[in-house]
């Protein structure tokens, strides 16, 4: 067995261009003509170079790899106004990471709103030569979902920033693949839904992606939710899945009917074609979390015994009523870390605990989300660069809130609603064990309390456990130190709290955010930093702007 690294260069163009997801034309972000964009495959331990050129035409661009740690390469984490500068038209970034564990990840815009623009793909990290996967299967498939509307994004951002907000609303379509089908359904023979049939030959840019398998083979389904706010919960016309992977960690193998996917997550299933080979099932994909009247996603598992225009027998799985959280809960339960030489054991106890209270606020008649009652809003130089240069008038110096006030109902909406915008830091000890409590709360409206996938760059966490109500210190005798999930993101559920245990190992800065992007960017996050004065030499490129900018130039004036 070698285990010689490997390399993988990728010229990418992102551009705006013309594209049909939903059978409705429409402008989406492209690279290099494709949408989505195009898929990286590599082994764990190579490095992957991505060589991005913004070709738009009036707005900078930068992409994060969702899942990848960016160990020793912070500022290749992709993050506007923390790891970098953003990308100006017509100027090129060089991504060079490492891409250290085989798992099922993806990559996405993480400037203004641009994922929901469409800005996104999917990567895959096989093992090294000469490892293997803890479980067998035979073929695989990806399936990116993601949601869409057909308002565009700057649309939207001026909705959503506007006073009083207009709330983006539900999408119009779910996309697997980048395709969907509005107006129309593929179920429609069924007489289930007021939608007529779709009129498709297969060839369109919007006509679903169908799964082609062989009976009685093993399929592992890795499965990535980039969704702008959809949770989502699939499930397979009489079929099981047995579910092995979350984020790139292996998991206790467990079968289920159906799977919840949140924005932010991964899962690899693996599909035994067990069932009678001369019929087609479904794949769905439906809204959970949200009172949404989007359609399911649907496509087909084609036997390929059968034509892969042959409709199933019966119509979709139905998906679970959407506030249904017993049977959520009961899902993210089942979810334990494999015993595995991949998967770190976590600390029994913390150095730190940050608890994070999430609500919804108001700002002079403008709505936010706040963390601590501060709304994040993102200053104009990178972190990485006013914390490592000691650039003090970059960002806020006053230390954000570890807690919330005692007395604070969180099965209410906010006696004093208003918040206040901020960019503090935590600034966390180095290699120290942190604990993060996500508190969730009412929202501004009486008996709302939303789900919230949280999302941490640069780390993965141990969930040590979910729990109802307000977290007290007797909470942590029921965490589970012996196999919690490690990933890195996880959802709190409505009027509950989510502990997770991460230790700070990665100099850099963080991003740790909602994943639903109307959340970010109403300021649903914070930023987490350690580590920096370690970092040796960060790419000029990554911080020609703002005050980091200005500190490149020497002397007062130009020439
Ligand atoms: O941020 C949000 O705003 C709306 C609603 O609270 C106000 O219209 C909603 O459902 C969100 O998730």
């Amino acid at each position: 067995t070698s285990n010689k690294t490997g390399s993988h260069f990728y010229k990418w163009e992102v551009e705006y261009m013309y594209w049909s997801p939903d059978g409705i034309e429409n402008v989406v972000m492209g690279i290099n003509g494709q949408f989505p964009g195009p898929t990286i495959r590599a082994r764990a331990g190579d490095i992957v170079h991505v060589q991005l050129t913004n070709k738009l035409h009036t707005e900078g661009v930068v992409i994060h790899w969702h899942g990848i740690r960016q160990k020793g390469t912070p500022w290749a984490d992709g993050t506007a106004s923390i790891s970098q500068c953003v990308i100006n038209p017509g100027e090129t970034f060089d991504y060079r990471f490492t891409v250290d564990r085989a798992g099922t990840y993806f990559y996405h815009g993480h400037y203004g709103m641009q994922r929901s623009a469409g800005l996104y793909g999917s990567m895959i990290v096989d093992v090294a030569k000469g490892e293997k996967e803890p479980f067998h299967y035979d073929d695989e498939f990806e399936l990116l979902l993601s949601d869409w509307w057909h308002k565009s994004v700057h649309h939207q951002e001026v909705g959503l920033s506007s006073r009083p907000m207009r709330w983006i609303n539900e999408p119009q379509a779910l996309l697997i693949n980048g395709r969907g089908q509005y107006g129309c359904s593929l179920a429609a023979h069924y007489g289930s839904s007021s939608l007529g049939p779709c009129n498709i030959t297969g060839h369109e840019q919007w006509a679903p992606y169908i799964l082609h398998v062989d009976p009685n083979k093993t399929y592992r389904i890795r499965i990535a939710s980039t969704t702008a706010l959809a949770s989502l919960n699939l499930a397979i016309g009489n079929h099981t899945m047995m579910v092995v992977e979350a984020d790139g960690n292996y998991l206790q193998p467990f079968e289920t009917n159906d799977l919840d996917i949140y924005s932010g997550e991964s899962y690899s299933v693996l599909l035994k074609t067990s069932q009678d080979s001369s019929q087609n099932y479904w794949i769905s994909f439906g809204v959970r979390g949200r009172e949404s009247q989007t359609p399911q996603a649907l496509t087909i598992l084609n036997y390929k015994t059968n034509s892969a225009s042959k409709l199933p027998l019966s119509p979709p799985p139905v998906t679970p009523r959407w506030d249904d959280y017993a049977h959520s809960k009961a899902f993210s339960n089942k979810i334990k870390a494999l015993g595995h030489k991949s998967i770190p054991k976590p600390p029994p106890t913390y150095h730190r605990r940050i608890v994070l209270l999430n609500t919804q606020n108001e700002m002079n008649g403008y709505t936010k989300w706040s963390i601590n009652n501060v709304s994040l809003s993102l200053p104009a130089t990178p972190y990485l660069g006013s914390i490592r240069f000691g650039l003090r008038g970059a960002f806020d110096q006053t230390k954000p809130p570890e807690d919330f006030p005692g007395h604070y109902d969180i099965m209410k909406p906010p006696v004093n609603r208003n918040t206040t915008t901020g960019n503090g830091v935590y600034m966390l000890g180095y290699y120290s064990t942190v604990d993060v409590i996500l508190q969730n709360a009412n929202a501004l409206k009486e008996n709302v309390s939303e789900i919230h996938p949280w999302h941490l760059h640069g780390h993965d966490f141990w969930v040590l456990g979910y729990g109802e109500g307000k977290f007290t210190k007797s909470d942590e005798k029921k965490f589970n130190l012996k196999n919690p999930p490690y990933r890195n993101t996880a959802v709190i559920f409505p009027y509950g709290w989510t502990a997770l245990r991460f230790v700070a190992d990665n100099p850099g800065v963080w991003a740790f955010h909602c994943h639903i992007e109307p959340h970010l960017h109403l300021g649903m996050g914070v930023v987490f930093a350690e580590g920096v004065q370690h970092i040796a030499k960060i790419p000029k490129e990554a911080l020609s702007c703002g005050l980091t900018g200005k500190r490149f130039m020497t002397g007062s004036h130009l020439g």
